[in-house]
């Protein structure tokens, strides 16, 4: 590409001088201008992630982010630097639940993000504390419990008391929630009327959660003279799947968040208060969620829809860490990570990222930084495309509990094609998602995706069913309470991985009942039985975090002699 010298937004920028002209987003462009060689590129709403631009009829990719603006072309990526707009907004910062728990870790929150004058950041935030478990909680008790007992539920009490305790310590007034409160009972009094909670209505139901935490925020921030602005996000563009209680987010949000989240932004700016873990549905126009922890998507979404600089999720916790803390109280902060070793340890069970999270951040290449909101000064876990893997083995472990395993051989000869086909599309029949899988030509070993279970309700009786089907074709045995010990890292180190995490297990006296090394290249997947996989995890965790990595050639020390340099698990 030829470079000659053009303005974008004011600052010397090395372009060609002939139109640029845009061909989707369209509707987007402010006044319908066009990518002319002095077009302010920053003046299109929300700095997209990704544009396409015909450059003399040839399409070239262009995106905005941060302060570069990157132009793609047949795989080649050039970056130019330019000003960011003193009017973007920068970053987006999601809170959990255990980061705005009550009044007081509302008020260190606004600390916080006063203390990054240089941002101009989008807050995405959880119901309080456990609020999201209480609403579940009290919907399952009204199903039974009979519409004169609703306001004796101790979830609806405990839900009723935090809130408006927490809007009084915050000196706000009640009526910022008191209609939704109002709205919350009549909604449990009408699920204790029909005895039953639908999905769609358990949706609706979770949604006060984070309704209630995002207008006390909002209320809060702008008492203390920061102007903010709440949103919900089903009401902004997140336009969803109708899968109640697992929704997938669809194209259509990107544009539409990033058009209603900017033009707001330019027009009056406010910092945005979004509602995370909520979209509504494309057909039925319901309040929708993307699954337990699910507002991280939220954030990951929005980061992607307006082209941000960075995404962060403030948790309580350092960053996302060697294990699970619950499991094992000396589990370390991961320093870096990619966006595919997080999507991996999300998929396999880790809590603090939600599974579906990592995708949007990854499509527009945006960094995540996982934080400690009770300990902003810990540096966290940054996961970005790529990183460093020369010293990389292990990364982290990670247990997903609970698991049915189901060990398929076929009741054909050897040679006879067709029975992995067959097995599959059993599964395809019946809607049920697998998880790792193990096979020959005649035997499969598979698990099967235990949230997928836990949404769908699949019960005893489906289980039946898929064996009864699987029956067949195959002998079949159905395995439960089974366990899968993730171990997220370097594959191409799978040798020495396997040949450590082996003696460890053999040593604790466990056998691996199958094993399965992921595609993905950094998931080496084992599975036990529940009841000695914690033990499992602490043993391997002492194993490959706290003892110097050198330790586990135990071939080199009896054998060639040569101790390679590796000297902790990252
Ligand atoms: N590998 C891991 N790294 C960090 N935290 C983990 C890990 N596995 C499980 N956790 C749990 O995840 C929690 C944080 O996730 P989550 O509760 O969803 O946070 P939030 O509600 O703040 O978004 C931690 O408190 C920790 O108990
Ligand atoms: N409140 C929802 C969504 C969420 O993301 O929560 P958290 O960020 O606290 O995990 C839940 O509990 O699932």
């Amino acid at each position: 590409m030829a470079t000659s010298m053009h303005s974008v937004c004011g600052v010397k920028t090395p372009f060609q001088a002939s139109p640029w002209r845009c061909s989707r987003f369209q509707p987007l462009l402010q006044s319908q201008q066009r990518f002319e060689s002095s077009v302010s590129l920053l003046s299109l709403p929300g700095g997209f992630s990704s544009l396409k631009v015909s450059y003399q009829e040839r399409d070239i990719r262009v995106r905005c982010q941060g302060g570069n603006l990157h132009i793609l072309e047949r795989g080649q990526t050039e970056t130019h630097d330019f000003e960011e707009s003193a009017n973007e907004l920068t970053c987006v910062m999601k809170f959990g639940g255990s980061s705005v728990a009550s009044a007081e870790r509302m008020r260190e929150v606004a600390d916080l993000i006063c203390s990054f004058p240089e941002e101009r950041p989008i807050i995405v935030l959880s119901a309080m504390g456990k609020t999201t478990n209480n609403l579940l909680q009290a919907g399952e008790k009204a199903v039974s419990c009979g519409v004169s007992n609703v306001n004796e539920l101790e979830e609806l009490d405990i839900i009723k008391e935090l809130h408006l305790r927490t809007v009084c310590e915050l000196g706000l007034e009640s009526s910022i929630i008191s209609k939704r409160l109002d709205e919350l009972e009549q909604l449990l009094k009408g699920i204790a009327m029909m005895k039953e909670l639908t999905l769609r209505t358990r949706d609706y139901l979770v949604s006060f959660g984070e309704c209630m935490s995002t207008r006390i925020f909002a209320a809060y921030l702008n008492r203390i003279g920061v102007k903010a602005r709440q949103y919900d996000a089903f009401e902004i563009g997140f336009i969803t799947t109708d899968d109640f209680t697992n929704a997938d987010i669809l194209e259509a949000t990107y544009p539409a968040v990033a058009k209603r989240l900017h033009d707001d932004w330019i027009s009056d700016p406010a910092i945005p208060i979004v509602t995370g873990f909520l979209g509504k549905g494309w057909r039925t126009c319901a309040v929708t969620t993307f699954g337990r922890g699910g507002s991280d998507l939220t954030a990951t979404t929005i980061g992607k829809a307006l082209g941000l600089r960075e995404i962060q999720v403030w948790k309580d916790v350092d960053g996302v860490l060697t294990c699970d803390p619950n499991i094992y109280s000396r589990a370390e902060p991961v320093p870096f990570l990619t966006f595919e070793e997080a999507a991996e340890l999300a998929y396999f069970g880790a809590q603090v990222l939600h599974p579906q999270s990592m995708r949007p951040a990854r499509e527009a290449d945006i960094p995540v930084r996982v934080k400690n909101s009770y300990n902003p000064k810990a540096p966290g876990t940054l996961i970005t495309r790529a990183r460093d893997m020369s010293e990389a083995v292990l990364t982290s472990i990670v247990l997903k509990r609970n698991v049915t395993m189901l060990d398929i051989v076929s009741t054909r000869m050897l040679g006879q094609f067709g029975f992995l086909a067959k097995v599959f599309s059993i599964f395809e029949d019946l809607g049920i998602s697998v998880d790792v899988v193990a096979t020959s030509e005649v035997s499969i070993s598979l698990t099967l995706d235990p949230s997928k279970l836990w949404s769908r309700e699949l019960i005893q009786q489906e289980l039946d069913h898929v064996v009864e089907e699987l029956e067949k074709v195959a002998v079949v045995n159905l395995l439960q309470r089974r366990s899968i010990i993730s171990l997220i890292g370097n594959v191409q180190r799978s040798s020495l991985i396997l040949e450590k995490a082996f003696h460890v297990l053999r040593t604790n006296g466990v056998n691996v009942q199958m094993i399965s090394q992921g595609a993905s290249k950094v998931n080496i997947s084992l599975i036990v039985n529940d009841s000695e996989a914690e033990q499992c995890v602490r043993a391997l965790h002492s194993a490959f975090f706290e003892s110097n990595l050198s330790d586990l050639y135990w071939g080199s020390r009896s054998g060639n002699g040569s101790v390679p340099t590796e000297s902790n698990g990252y």
